[in-house]
């Protein structure tokens, strides 16, 4: 039996977006409520009735989080053209060499748009 975990996380954090054009909004500094939807897939092992612990994903994430949460996201190496596809790629760049069954990032930058990166 395969499955796929979701687990959501959210943080606060400031940007602009320096390459679109003049008078775009977005090349104002503004802020989000950023939610992120990580996902991971694999086999449910009978044992345990789980795939992977939920806090597996969560303690990969604390530290990247402690990164992103209440920053100003230009400032992050990777992130100074912060759009959500760059963040997503950033953030599957850190997560997955220790999260190796993460399929698919996903981004939110408001609670009607959103960006899902799944490593290609
Ligand atoms: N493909 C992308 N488009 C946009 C991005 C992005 O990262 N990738 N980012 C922005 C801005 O950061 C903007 O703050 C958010 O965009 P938008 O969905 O336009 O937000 P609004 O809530 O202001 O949108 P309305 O639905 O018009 O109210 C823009 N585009
Ligand atoms: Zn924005």
């Amino acid at each position: 039996m395969n499955v796929r975990l979701v687990k959501e996380f959210r943080f606060e954090a400031a940007h602009r977006l320096p390459l679109v054009p003049e008078g775009h909004k977005c090349r104002r500094l503004h802020g989000h409520s950023f939610k992120i939807e990580l996902t991971v897939a694999g086999p449910v092992d009978p044992k345990t009735g789980w795939f992977i612990d939920y806090d597996i994903i969560h303690d990969i994430w604390q530290p990247i989080w402690n990164k992103l949460d209440h920053n100003y996201l230009n400032e992050i190496p990777g992130l100074e053209n912060p759009t959500s596809e760059i963040l997503a790629k950033w953030i599957w760049d850190q997560m997955k060499p220790t999260l190796p069954s993460l399929t698919q990032v996903t981004v939110f930058e408001t609670c009607d748009a959103r960006c899902e990166y799944t490593g290609d």
